[in-house]
């Protein structure tokens, strides 16, 4: 290769460098940012959750009383399934993308919309659940990207699920199934022939099939999370299939 040529290509190369440091600056900062949002809308949610408790010494209305919250800072969680998608964290955009929209539906479809099950206990258990989880996440990427990680928060954030998980998912589905007379009886968000479309949709029906995915959907995200915790904290290299 002649000296010019040469030249170029080094100067080339120095510069994808420098727009991939850049890049990730400002990806780290968008994330830490992002992080620091969310660690805070959890924390204000377990704020007013025990707030509530102490002044009322009840559940009944808490859903209510924090459901605004919850909806924006849940909803707010589907930047999760961009930031994978665009490449600026290192995880699945499917596995993201189920963990995400399940919680979305059982939000805005379900203890939203369906008044009569606000105030089961079953609804108390996830969301209490959701918080411990979501405080520590979240507050495990911020000290991580902040490269100042205690060790009890890294820790927390690959032990605590093995309980946590197959609580919020009995809470999950325990409030899916309060839910299935309410929908039953009233019709919601169901379509009947004959109608303009020639379409039939019956809530009732999809709400038993969303219950059914969680058999082979929550095994997949549990078996993910091991393999995470394995990959963390003992150091093992793994390969995802998934991605
Ligand atoms: C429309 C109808 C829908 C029907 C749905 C059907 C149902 C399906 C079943 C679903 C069951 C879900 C039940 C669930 O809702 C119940 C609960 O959540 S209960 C509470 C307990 N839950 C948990 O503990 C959650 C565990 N899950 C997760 O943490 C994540 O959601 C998950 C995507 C599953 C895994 O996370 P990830 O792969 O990202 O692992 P890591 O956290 O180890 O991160 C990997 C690397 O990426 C970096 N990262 C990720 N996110 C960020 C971020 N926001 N900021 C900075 N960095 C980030 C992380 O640091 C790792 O980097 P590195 O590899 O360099 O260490």
């Amino acid at each position: 290769m002649a000296s010019g040529e040469e030249d170029g290509a080094v100067e080339e190369k120095e510069t994808n460098n420098k727009k991939k440091r850049t890049k990730s600056a400002i990806a780290i900062a968008w994330l830490t940012v992002y992080n620091i949002a969310m660690t805070a809308g959890w924390l204000v949610l377990a704020v007013a959750m025990i707030r509530f408790y102490l002044q009322k010494g009840t559940h009944r209305g808490l859903y209510r009383s924090i459901a605004r919250t919850l909806k924006f800072f849940q909803t707010f969680a589907l930047l999760e399934v961009g930031h994978c998608a665009i490449g600026i964290v290192r995880t699945s955009v499917i596995v993201t993308g189920v963990q995400v929209c399940s919680r979305i539906f059982m939000v805005w479809f379900i203890a939203s919309s369906i008044r009569q099950v606000q105030n089961q206990e079953s609804v108390i258990l996830f969301l209490v659940v959701w918080t411990v989880t979501e405080i520590t996440r979240y507050s495990f990427y911020t000290f991580n990207l902040l490269n100042h990680l205690p060790y009890f928060i890294k820790w927390a954030r690959y032990n605590m699920f093995i309980v946590m998980y197959p609580l919020g998912v009995i809470g999950e589905l325990m409030t899916i199934y309060a839910a299935l007379p309410y929908v039953r009886r009233s019709g919601m968000y169901s379509l009947r022939l004959p109608n303009t479309y020639n379409v039939s949709f019956d809530y009732y029906y999809f709400l038993i099939i969303v219950m059914l995915s969680y058999i082979p959907l929550f095994p997949q995200l549990y078996f993910h999370m091991l393999r995470q915790r394995r990959r963390v904290l003992h150091g093992e290299v793994i390969v995802e299939k998934d991605e």
